[in-house]
């Protein structure tokens, strides 16, 4: 199949606090984090009808991601990523999400250190099912 469009919703720096970290003190506190998001998904439904109801909605990624770094309440940055992006995956259609998350203020020597992850969805099984079809009708 050629793809003749490659089209992104994205985040960039959505602030949260959230219980994050190893040490014993970071539990007791909540600290920044910066979040970097890119969905890629068809923004050609709501490219044609201008209807936020086709549109993937950033506002909703945002409330759910500030939600979720809440909730999860992560040691590691690595837990933290990989968790938001199989939550992303499994809520938004979208088909690669890219995904950085950074403490400003963990490392006082540096203005930031975190991670950035990337994860597909997982390819549809209606192909193998079309296949399957379509082998029983030529068998009929
Ligand atoms: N690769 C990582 N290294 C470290 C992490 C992390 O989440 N991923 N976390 C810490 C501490 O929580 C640190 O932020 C405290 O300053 C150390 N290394």
């Amino acid at each position: 199949m050629f793809h003749t469009q490659s089209d992104v919703v994205f985040v960039k720096a959505l602030k949260v606090e959230a219980v994050i970290g190893v040490y014993e003190w970071e539990r007791a506190i909540t600290q920044p984090l910066l979040i970097d998001i890119v969905l890629e998904t068809d923004i050609s439904r709501a490219a044609a009808s201008d209807d936020v109801n086709d549109a993937l909605n950033y506002k909703e990624v945002c409330d759910d991601v500030s939600a979720w770094c809440q909730d999860i309440k992560a040691q590691l940055l690595e837990y933290l990523a990989g968790q938001i992006a199989d939550k992303l995956l499994e809520k938004y259609p979208c088909h690669k999400i890219t995904l950085s998350i950074a403490k400003p203020t963990a490392i006082k020597q540096a203005d930031a250190v975190g991670v950035q992850i990337t994860r597909y969805a997982q390819a549809s099984s209606n192909v193998s099912d079309n296949q399957a079809d379509n082998s029983l009708s030529d068998d009929a």
